[in-house]
């Protein structure tokens, strides 16, 4: 099937010894010590680490609707760049991913593009409306085989949709990944309530606003025995329920962005609409709790959230600005400056945090294009080769992505992926996108 076979020599596994690895048919023929890869195209790779190709369970990638943004094609390129094997598309595209019909062509698309798999994200409710349940059964079905449903963007405040939601995906073991903003305490909101958003004038978001939001689903979700997933959880409040859940043995998984990680409120007062993001960043003691509960176990996984926005909607008044913020082709690093350069965590748990749970939680572990393996013979070969000693810093006209905004910009960042293999095939080599 893949003509190459490539022979990655002498890389770090996850961290651990160095030993040889063959990429063959597009599978792990072989691995450890030295491999014999006569007739195989060796790589170099000493000094590197070799980790499982990365998942995200967040992406926006704006097609349909707003390929001025972002495109199936450059939003994966963008992924390949940053080590990823695999994306799920959030469901807010023009028109919204409510029904087989969008959620296949989503899917279709990323088969052509090639450069990671597409794994579409279908919506709760039609239109994102909150106001009826969309076909989740027929998403579920169709050939995108949708696990994940969210109306990302939005939150299901509807406590009964969000009960009916919970318990309709139970029949395919689907998970509803709820957007937790409590809309009546977020009403204008502009950025995290604090002593600084009254100083600057602009409109508060209480934490409270999306603690309240995970509290009342969690309890739902035990309720009706179904799973839940937490996006982009940003306070110490929301890891402390989350916390608690867990400690009660319920279904609940939750997610962490890498600026939720590294930035924090005090970027606003820059006005630079480049750090205007929801959930909006928060306070330092946040950031200190969110990176305390990747480490532990409690936030499940780093999810990127990748929001491109054309830059007139970035370039204008704070007040007038889209939120979001682009992370695919940075995530790895920021991960690797926050949680592996402060000891918080090793690689082997950044390949638990950034593939294996991620693909688990996405159900997209175990099928024919399976995601989120062990790096083990006979698993297919999707592998990404980073450079921890290396450090960049961050040029945003050089994304694949079609957008620009990037809080990193400008910003000296470790690490660096070298490349990237799906299923056997290399998306990205010597650092660089292997198609252009
Ligand atoms: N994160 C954001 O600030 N924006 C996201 C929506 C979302 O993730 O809530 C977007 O679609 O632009
Ligand atoms: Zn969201
Ligand atoms: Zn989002």
């Amino acid at each position: 099937m893949n003509g190459e076979s490539i022979l990655i020599r002498g890389a770090r596994i996850l961290g651990g010894p160095q030993g040889d690895m063959l990429l063959r048919d597009g599978v792990i023929a072989a691995l450890g010590g030295d491999v014999d890869g006569t007739g195989a195209r060796a790589i170099d790779a000493d000094g590197l680490v070799a980790l499982p190709g990365l998942v995200d369970l967040h992406t926006h990638l704006r097609e349909p609707g707003r390929e001025d943004a972002e495109t199936v094609a450059s939003g994966t390129r963008a992924a390949a760049a940053g080590g990823f094997t695999a994306v799920h598309a959030m469901a807010n595209t023009d028109p919204v991913a409510d029904t087989a019909g969008v959620v296949e062509q989503v899917w279709r698309l990323g088969r052509e593009a090639g450069h990671a798999d597409v794994r579409p994200v279908g919506a709760v409710t039609v239109g994102l409306a909150g106001e009826r349940l969309a076909e989740l059964g027929a998403m579920a079905d169709s050939a995108a085989r949708v696990r994940v449903f969210s109306d990302d963007g939005i939150c299901v405040s509807d406590a009964v949709l969000m009960r009916r939601a919970l318990e309709y995906v139970k029949a395919f073991d689907g998970v509803i990944a709820q957007h937790a903003q409590e809309p009546r305490l977020t009403e204008g909101a502009q950025m995290n309530e604090s002593e600084l958003s009254g100083r600057l004038g602009l409109r508060g978001w209480p934490s409270v606003a999306e603690e309240a939001i995970i509290a009342r689903d969690v309890l739902l979700a035990a309720h009706v025995g179904s799973r839940l997933h937490i996006c982009h959880l940003s306070t110490r409040g929301s890891v402390e329920i989350v916390r608690l859940a867990k400690q009660r043995g319920l279904p609940v998984t939750a997610e962490v962005t890498p600026h939720h990680l590294l930035l924090t409120e005090d970027l606003v007062s820059t006005y630079d609409a480049r750090y205007k993001v929801n959930p909006p960043l928060r306070s330092a003691d946040d950031v200190a709790a969110v990176r305390e509960g990747l480490a532990d176990g409690t936030i499940d996984i780093v999810a990127t959230d990748h929001a491109p926005h054309p830059v007139e909607d970035k370039e204008c008044e704070w007040d007038a600005a889209a939120f979001g913020m682009l992370g695919l082709d940075t995530a790895l690093s920021v991960v690797q400056h926050t949680m592996v350069d402060t000891g918080l965590l090793d690689w082997s748990g950044v390949a638990d945090r950034m593939s294996f749970a991620p693909a688990r939680i996405g159900r997209c572990d175990s099928d024919d294009a399976a995601q989120g393996r062990p790096l083990a013979v006979g698993e297919p070969a999707n592998v990404v080769l980073i450079d921890p000693a290396a450090s960049r810093t961050v040029d945003a006209r050089t994304s694949a992505s079609l957008s620009r905004n990037s809080p990193y910009d400008g910003m000296k960042l470790p690490g660096g992926v070298v490349a990237t293999f799906l299923r056997g095939r290399p998306t990205v080599e010597d650092g660089a996108l292997t198609w252009i």
